[in-house]
């Protein structure tokens, strides 16, 4: 990610936030680094015969209130840097949205495109069987990120469940429907972000009908945000990419027509009727609203001068870094900072977790409508600190989340 750490990043984020919080040494030093981080070596047996040695992370950044929370990603260019980083932001995702877990993430190093389903099966309960120690309902919680799934998280839960002897359904979220999965989970990420927007616009007094919608990245989070974006906020997406590249309509894309030809070739490169652009153009369209919803360090010193939209929902963790933010706000483009705006996927986990303690399920009106509760009241809670404090979205919900996290460490008496 153009030379960027991701670590470093957040830990530059969290250094304005102690400063502007008058945050005690001991405090802000305890939360600069994970609490406890696990690296393991996973051998898995490839369908020709020969065994491949696949390194995998867990690292739980904060436990201090409540279980340590957060995806798992495979991914070919993962470091434990970047696994830091995605682990401390989930502490302050879970925070700022309140709910009474901590922040973790994992990963393996992996290029899961090149996986046959049998060998990703036997990589998943491999890394299950690497980590089962470090892991469980009461003390970390994974769930799916980039390139993990449902059915993935499903062979996890059956490899816990078989070494633990017992029923474990909350060992993991984001799990099939039929396993102990939330209803609401699939597109949760996206319908959360796309209420803070509509929460934006209520209270900047902006009619968003019409207005055109760019997306970076048309997986889980990207492909969601584009079915219900013309539901919820009334936009028109006219231009979206993945990894092989990106496509354009400047009066529109026929949603539906684009994920059947999606699901059809793996792809969204030569959908009929579209100009095709590279990443880097996508980034810089002229456009109302910009998602980055793929990965982090996208919006960089190098281009954020060159972008046109006049708002942006970070759905992706991490796609801007603070150089490029610092321009973003002084050209008064109004940011809705990842940790908020992607806090829906783990406001959705959170409830499965409720539900399989209880072991007992809501019907998806409830969850919207619980969801839609969360997400609206973090982002009344972090915009109004932004007003008071006259600072970006990004520093308010700093503010808002690392000081909910510092009164837990004081509280339990690990800083004094
Ligand atoms: N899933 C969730 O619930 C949550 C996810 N997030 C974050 O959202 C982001 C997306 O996650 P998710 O949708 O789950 O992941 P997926 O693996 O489902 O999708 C990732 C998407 O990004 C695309 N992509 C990858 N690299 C690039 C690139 N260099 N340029 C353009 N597109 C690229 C992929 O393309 P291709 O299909 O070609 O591989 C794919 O479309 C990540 O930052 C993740 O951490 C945040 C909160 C929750
Ligand atoms: O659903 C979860 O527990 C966490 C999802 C995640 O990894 C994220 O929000 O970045």
């Amino acid at each position: 990610m153009d030379a960027i750490n991701p670590f470093e990043m957040a830990q530059r984020q969290l250094d304005t936030a102690a400063a502007k919080l008058g945050l005690d040494e001991g405090t802000h030093m305890f939360l600069r680094n994970p609490q406890h981080e696990v690296k393991v070596n996973i051998p898995v047996k490839m369908d020709d015969g020969t065994t491949k040695v696949f390194q995998g992370f867990r690292i739980q950044h904060s436990t201090a209130r409540g279980p340590a929370k957060g995806g798992l990603r495979w991914h070919p260019d993962e470091t434990v840097d970047t696994v830091r980083a995605l682990a401390t932001w989930m502490t302050w995702k879970t925070s700022v949205v309140d709910i009474p877990l901590g922040g973790g993430k994992g990963g393996v190093i992996c290029d899961p495109k090149t996986l046959s389903d049998s060998e990703k099966e036997r990589l998943a309960r491999a890394y299950i069987r690497a980590v089962s120690r470090d892991i469980g309902t009461l003390n970390d919680v994974p769930a799916p990120d980039v390139n993990t799934t449902p059915q993935i998280m499903a062979w996890m839960m059956d490899e816990f469940e078989a070494i633990k002897e017992g029923s474990y359904p909350g060992i993991i979220t984001g799990k099939p429907l039929a396993l102990g999965g939330s209803k609401g989970r699939t597109d949760a990420t996206a319908r959360g972000g796309l209420f803070t927007v509509r929460e934006a616009a209520k209270n900047m007094n902006l009619d968003l009908k019409g207005k055109s919608m760019v997306i970076q990245g048309f997986g889980n989070v990207g492909r969601y945000c584009a079915i219900l974006a013309e539901e919820i906020i009334g936009t028109k997406v006219i231009a979206v990419s993945d990894e092989y590249g990106a496509i354009l309509k400047e009066d529109g894309l026929d949603i539906d027509e684009l994920v059947k030809f999606y699901e059809r070739t793996g792809s969204v490169k030569d959908f009929p009727g579209t100009k095709a652009i590279s990443n880097a153009e996508l980034l810089e369209l002229e456009c109302y609203i910009l998602v980055p919803a793929a990965i982090e360090g996208v919006i960089t010193d190098k281009n954020v001068n060159n972008l046109k939209a006049k708002m942006v929902l970070e759905l992706a963790n991490g796609p801007t870094t603070p150089e490029a933010d610092d321009v973003l706000y002084k050209k008064g483009v109004f940011l809705i900072p990842d940790f908020l705006a992607n806090a829906g996927g783990v406001t959705v986990s959170y409830f499965e977790q409720v539900q399989n303690t209880y072991n007992y399920y809501w019907e998806l009106d409830e969850v919207h409508r619980r969801l839609d509760d969360k997400m609206t009241a973090a982002f009344q809670a972090v915009y109004e600190m932004a007003q008071a404090e006259k600072v970006d979205m990004r520093q308010a919900a700093y503010l808002v989340a690392v000081k909910r996290v510092a009164e837990a460490v004081k509280l339990r008496g690990w800083v004094s």
